[in-house]
């Protein structure tokens, strides 16, 4: 195996979630969102957070003013401002643009600046020598005011290939002018690991700090960041969960993981780094973007088992199937039960829920059942709840908390204000059988105001249940309206959520029996 790099002496991680990440189609973020933003990165210990374009609109204006304000206390990283060079033909004193950075009260500065001979003649409709002037006035001017200035080089990439020696020069007057950082953009996301090395080599003649920034759009960012690491830069832009202009920029989580843990370079502290998928969860949820199960470190799928040959094997040490220990970056290791298990996923989900299952011939048995239930339609991969009732029935652990006899519901075009539908449920809860009524919209409704009434005197409980997720499919396409569905429903009492699974050629039949799973295992387990 190659021998790791050493790490420079000083190594930046320049996060820009709220300003290229922002440039992502659909995302929208408010002033108090990126503040809330700024806060979560800066618990994860990147050096830099770019906070936006200062005078670009004014909700960027408006969150620099606020951190200047003191609302944004942070501290690991350095707030910085981004903008442009000056405008052609200006002053960059004079500029309203250049002095909104001034004004954003940064101690940090990035500066967009072209590098591509083409984007100087048709983007700017201006001269080279003119571009040059405009980097080395800009910065100068900006370091004049006291700040400390990176600049990002857009289209060095490509620009290189167009007019190397050119590219180079705006590289030179950058840093000629005062700049601390260049970097290297991949602008476009058009370049591949191997071409990277020679590109980032040439700049490093110049003698100037590098950095580099990369967008997807070949699928490599990630992996060009690092050839760009292997080549010698010492700064990284990225964002967190990968997100930014068109197919979006390096996810900065997964690089610093793979410089921390496969290079062991101290890019993050242990305490840091082990924040990583809470933070790429908080991120998530600020900006209304799903996360991504398959997200390498710090997706949900990230460390989960399927096969039953992984489990096994697993079973003997998870490191067996796993590049890196989950909780290194605060993830979990999940099994996970369908019918591609074994004998060994069902006794590690057994574990994982408090199941002693070690005897060959019980876990064996259960395999089966749950094989021949997935073949059925169940999928126990996502109901943990629905699974642990099955796993109770085949131990002899379930002790119901309740037994239906019998339900029943109507639905009619007659709409009241109770709803178009009336269940009926009889169960037995204790020494009592009890028969309520229920009315709702929609059957699933009714059933659950019917079953809730039977059940909230003798488990008051039931109360805090509430279902806050329904998903139905069918399971074989071809058929008509008598396919078989699968039903799963996720239900809170506000303190957990569990999932259930139902399935059959009715649908109403198959909403009825994850209803009935997510009150029985509610009940079941609030009361252990
Ligand atoms: C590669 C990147 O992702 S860099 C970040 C890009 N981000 C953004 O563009 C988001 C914020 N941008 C904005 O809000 C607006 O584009 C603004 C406020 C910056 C400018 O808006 P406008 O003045 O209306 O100009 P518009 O957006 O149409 O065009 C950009 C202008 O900047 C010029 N320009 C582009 N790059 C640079 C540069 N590096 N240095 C100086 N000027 C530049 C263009 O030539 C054009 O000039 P023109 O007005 O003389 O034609
Ligand atoms: C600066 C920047 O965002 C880019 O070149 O992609």
């Amino acid at each position: 195996m190659t021998a790791q790099p050493a790490a420079p002496d000083v190594f930046h991680l320049y996060d820009t979630t709220l300003r290229d990440g922002a440039q992502q189609e659909g995302l929208r973020l408010t002033v108090s969102d990126k503040l809330k933003i700024a806060r979560v990165l800066d618990d994860l210990g990147v050096g830099f957070i770019e906070g936006g374009w200062p005078g670009a609109n004014p909700s960027d204006t408006a969150f620099f003013a606020a951190a200047a304000a003191g609302e944004l206390e942070l501290r690991h990283a350095k707030l910085t401002a981004f903008g442009a060079t000056r405008r052609v033909g200006a002053r960059a004193a004079d500029d309203p643009l250049t002095r909104a950075l001034v004004d954003a009260q940064t101690e940090v500065i990035c500066l967009v600046a072209k590098s591509h001979d083409e984007h100087v003649f048709r983007a700017l409709k201006t001269t080279l020598d003119e571009n040059l002037a405009m980097v080395a006035d800009t910065v100068r001017f900006l370091t004049g005011e006291g700040r400390r200035v990176f600049v990002d080089v857009e289209h060095f990439f490509d620009g290189y290939r167009a007019n190397p020696a050119y590219a180079l020069e705006v590289v030179r007057a950058a840093a000629e002018a005062g700049a601390e950082v260049v970097v290297l953009c991949d602008t476009n996301g058009g370049m591949l690991p191997a071409w990277m090395g020679e590109v980032v080599s040439a700049a490093s003649d110049i003698g100037v700090d590098l950095g580099v920034h990369c967008h997807n759009d070949t699928g490599c960012a990630v992996a060009n960041t690092l050839a760009a690491v292997d080549a010698g830069v010492m700064h990284v832009q990225g964002t967190i969960n990968g997100h930014g202009e068109r197919t979006g920029n390096a996810d900065l989580i997964t690089v610093a993981a793979n410089l921390r843990l496969k290079y062991g370079w101290p890019v993050l502290s242990d305490e840091h780094l082990a924040r990583a998928t809470s933070v790429s969860h908080a991120v998530a949820a600020i900006t209304h973007v799903a996360p991504n199960a398959r997200q390498p470190y710090v997706g949900q799928s990230a460390f989960a088992h399927k096969a039953g040959l992984h489990a096994s094997a697993i079973k003997v040490d998870a490191n067996l199937y796993q590049h890196t220990d989950p909780r290194l970056v605060g993830n979990d290791m999940r099994m996970l039960v369908s019918d591609m298990a074994g004998r060994a996923n069902i006794q590690l989900k057994g574990d994982e829920l408090g199941f002693d299952l070690s005897d060959r011939d019980l876990a064996a048995r259960i395999t089966d059942v749950v094989k021949q239930r997935e073949m059925d339609g169940y999928s126990y991969e996502s109901a943990d709840a629905s699974f642990e009732l099955l796993l109770r029935e085949q131990t002899d652990a379930l002790d119901p908390a309740f037994e239906v006899q019998r339900w029943r519901v109507l639905t009619s075009d007659e709409v009241s204000e109770e709803g178009d539908s009336e269940a009926t449920v009889k169960v037995r809860v204790g020494d009592a059988v009890v028969s309520r009524v229920g009315e709702g919209f929609g059957p699933l409704n009714a059933l659950d105001h019917a079953l809730r009434s039977a059940l909230e005197t003798e488990h008051p409980d039931v109360e805090t249940f509430e279902l806050t997720d329904y998903r139905v499919r069918i399971l074989e396409t071809g058929h008509g309206t008598d396919a078989i569905v699968r039903v799963l429903i996720d239900t809170t009492d506000g303190e957990r959520s569990w999932t259930t699974v139902g399935v059959g050629t009715n649908v109403v039949e198959a909403s009825w029996e994850a209803l009935h799973d997510a009150y029985l295992w509610g009940l079941h387990t609030r009361a252990a």
